[in-house]
């Protein structure tokens, strides 16, 4: 089966908490170059600034997912591509494994054709998402390695996604996540922050994806880590 992310090399997460840059828009934002545009936080992130950002670049052709953090905060939007669901298999306990989506079944009605879901493993304990999902972030490569396998052997999941959010990561770790896949495709999260750094990540990746940088450089910066991405799966 084809995903459309089979052929993403770049995501921007655009969090609905956090300011653009002064004098940037959404629609540079939705002209970065980026393959799809990931709206989600850890944080207080609310349906109405989910819904503000939605609207925002509903116009433009980037291909748009939420990636709600609970859900509450999930929204209706024919705007959207898709639904991007996190389940973190190396959290602490089974709430943010089942425990958030058995609860979002039962209280809501699912477009399940445009809802998927990401396999995180987390590995930046300082990250709010480590905290609030009590991640086991003391993992050596061969775990991860593991967690990967299991997710996409065991559990059939179509993303794997090794978080780092706020700090660049050990490319080991991520390479033996890489290695553990066959099919499944590898999302990298985590202080990407310039062409070489996206160059470095996608090389161990299949798709990078760039947060902060947004909200704190602007879309000049971003540009410079599609090219990253690119030249490396290019190369
Ligand atoms: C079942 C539904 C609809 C939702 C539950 C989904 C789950 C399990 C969420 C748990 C993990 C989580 C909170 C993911 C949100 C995406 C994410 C990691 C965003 C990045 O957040 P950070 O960068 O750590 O936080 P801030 O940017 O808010 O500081
Ligand atoms: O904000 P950064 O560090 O780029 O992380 C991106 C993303 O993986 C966060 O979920
Ligand atoms: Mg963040």
């Amino acid at each position: 089966m084809t995903n459309p992310w089979d052929d993403w090399d770049h995501v921007l997460k655009v969090d609905p908490d956090k300011d653009l840059q002064p004098g940037e828009t959404f629609e540079d934002v939705c002209r970065t170059g980026t393959d799809a545009i990931e709206i989600g936080g850890t944080l207080d992130v609310t349906a109405e600034k989910m819904t503000r950002v939605v609207d925002a670049a509903a116009e433009y052709d980037v291909p748009l997912y939420q990636e709600p953090s609970n859900p509450g905060v999930v929204i209706d939007s024919p705007a959207l591509d898709g639904y991007l669901i996190p389940t973190v298999f190396n959290a602490g306990g089974p709430f943010w494994i089942t425990g958030a989506h058995k609860e979002w079944v039962r209280i809501d009605d699912l477009d399940w054709s445009r809802t998927h879901t990401e396999a995180y493993i987390v590995l930046n304990p300082d990250a709010a998402v480590a905290e609030l999902t009590d991640a086991n972030c003391d993992l050596a490569a061969d775990d991860v390695g593991a967690y990967a396998k299991v997710a996409e052997r065991m559990f059939g999941q179509e993303i794997v996604y090794v978080e780092y959010s706020g700090t660049f990561g050990d490319t080991e770790k991520v390479a033996a996540a890489h290695d553990a896949l066959d099919d499944a495709t590898l999302f990298y999260g985590g202080g990407i922050h310039d062409y070489e750094s996206a160059n470095e990540m996608a090389a161990h990746s299949d798709v990078i994806v760039v947060g902060d940088l947004l909200h704190d450089e602007g879309v000049d910066a971003v540009r410079e880590t599609v090219k990253g991405a690119k030249d490396a799966h290019d190369a």
